[in-house]
């Protein structure tokens, strides 16, 4: 039987909850001491970028028809255009379309739960790689989900509330995936981020290799290594979340809706694939459990196109712009009208229609929200209609997220929580006895 064991020293471990919180990652040292969780203090998502376009707008929403039609091209869909290409990776390798890796990491994480859900006939707590079983201690892991819980709570408040409301298994493993998330975040957009290099992010990607193989290099390793063992999270998204931060080494502009939806895809898409294996798919749904992913995907995506919309002047001021080219040039707006920071009614024009694009995604994920077990609706409408509300601000603020900051309010926020929960009690409509036969086999 293999064990969860920490391939540093215990005491080393035990002070890798602070002093080295991106240990291992640094190009130079292969720790990076200064990390630390501090580290994580004022840190944000800077990254992000804008799709779409008047009238031809590509929201991917419609990539779930393509997905569960096995792929088929779909060209149109009410008069939408829906674009594919197969384009280059900032590192110079040709790939697939956008459309189609994302599909395959979708389709993969979906194989991984379905023969979960059969082999445990509906059991919500899955030891589903019983052979790494974290033998380790009971109480440094304790410990380890103790210290996620507080990175979650500190750095995404509301959020953490929301996970207060799920399973003690199911929050901690939440806690665990979100340090992950927000520790390789912090790579590309944290306060060492200048001295991130690709080979750094590839030790960063070994690292991941071996939490998977139960080898977990430091505690908050560890926790996500217990997580992996006890549900059925596939490695691809996590993969693909680092490939997102090579991205975002490399790489300031983005050509078209396909290039940013891949981009969004790896740093917010894959955190939708990442929560639902943990958060389940109630048991009395009738949705089919690609759809329940899609609508995952699809919130992360509206998430980061929101986050990319509000951030569009501070990005500028970082030399980036994470808008469609193509589209910005479909409105008469170049990288200089972007860097002069000035609303125009072609600005306000332009950015009508990316708010339009990303409601598109935020109404495919509201459909899949309430196919969710009843205990992790909540966080996630809540997660939702929060982020929603920063599109309203920034037409709020007449479009000018060059200067002004749109954000939800506190007020706003606690408005939200209880209507979020109102939504969490709506069930989905009960299952026929056919798909349930199928659910359970
Ligand atoms: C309930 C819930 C929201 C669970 C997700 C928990 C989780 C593991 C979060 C990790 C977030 C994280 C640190 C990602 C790293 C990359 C990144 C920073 C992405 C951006 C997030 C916001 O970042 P930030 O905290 O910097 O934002 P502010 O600047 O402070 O506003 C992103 C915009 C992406 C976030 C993406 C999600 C939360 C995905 C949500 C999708 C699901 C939880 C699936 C729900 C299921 C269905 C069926 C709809």
């Amino acid at each position: 039987m293999q064990t969860v064991g920490l391939r540093a020293a215990s005491s080393t471990a035990s002070l890798c909850w602070g002093e080295s919180f991106l240990a291992g990652t640094s190009s130079s040292s292969g720790t990076d001491g200064s990390s630390a969780l501090l580290a994580l203090r004022g840190a944000r998502r800077g990254a992000s970028t804008v799709a779409t376009s008047a009238g031809a707008v590509a929201p991917r929403a419609v990539l779930s028809q393509r997905q569960e039609s096995g792929g088929a091209a779909v060209r149109d869909k009410g008069g939408v255009r829906v674009q594919s290409s197969t384009f280059t990776e900032p590192l110079g390798r040709n790939f697939m379309s956008a459309e189609q890796r994302v599909y395959e990491a979708v389709a993969k994480q979906v194989a991984i739960v379905e023969r979960e859900q059969s082999r445990s006939r509906g059991s919500s707590l899955i030891d589903v790689r019983p052979d790494l079983t974290p033998v380790s201690t009971q109480e440094m892991l304790d410990d380890a989900y103790t210290r996620c819980g507080e990175v979650c709570a500190e750095y995404a408040k509301t959020f953490y509330l929301g996970t207060k409301l799920m399973t003690p298994e199911r929050q901690r493993a939440i806690w665990a995936i979100y340090v992950w998330c927000r520790r390789t975040d912090e790579l590309v957009d944290g306060p060492n981020a200048s001295r991130i290099t690709p080979t750094a992010l590839d030790r960063w990607e070994d690292r991941l290799e071996d939490i998977f193989r139960g080898q977990p290099y430091d505690m908050l390793d560890a926790a996500l290594a217990d997580t992996v063992s006890k549900f059925p999270v596939d490695i691809q998204p996590f993969r693909d979340m680092i490939d997102g931060m090579r991205m975002d080494l490399v790489k300031s502009r983005y050509a078209n809706f396909d290039e940013l939806y891949m981009y969004c895809y790896n740093v917010a898409g894959t955190v939708g694939l990442m929560s639902v294996p943990i958060m389940g798919i109630d048991p009395e749904s009738k949705a089919t459990t690609q759809s329940v992913y899609n609508g995952a995907l699809a919130l992360g995506i509206a998430n980061q196109l929101t986050n990319i919309l509000r951030d569009v002047g501070e990005d500028a001021r970082r030399g980036r712009i994470y808008l469609p080219q193509d589209e910005l040039a479909r409105f008469g707006l170049t990288d200089e009208d972007i860097m002069a920071g000035k609303v125009t009614d072609k600005w306000r024009a332009f950015m009508k229609d990316q708010i339009k694009r990303a409601r598109v995604f935020f109404a495919e994920a509201e459909n899949s929200v309430r196919e969710l077990d009843n205990d992790s609706r909540w966080p996630v409408w809540s997660a939702l209609l929060l982020y929603q509300q920063i599109l309203d601000a920034v037409e709020a603020n007449d479009y000018d997220n060059f200067t002004k900051r749109a954000y939800v309010n506190k007020w706003q926020k606690f408005a939200t929580l209880p209507i979020a929960y109102g939504r969490a009690l709506v069930k989905p409509p009960a299952a026929s006895p056919a798909k349930n036969l199928v659910r359970s086999l």
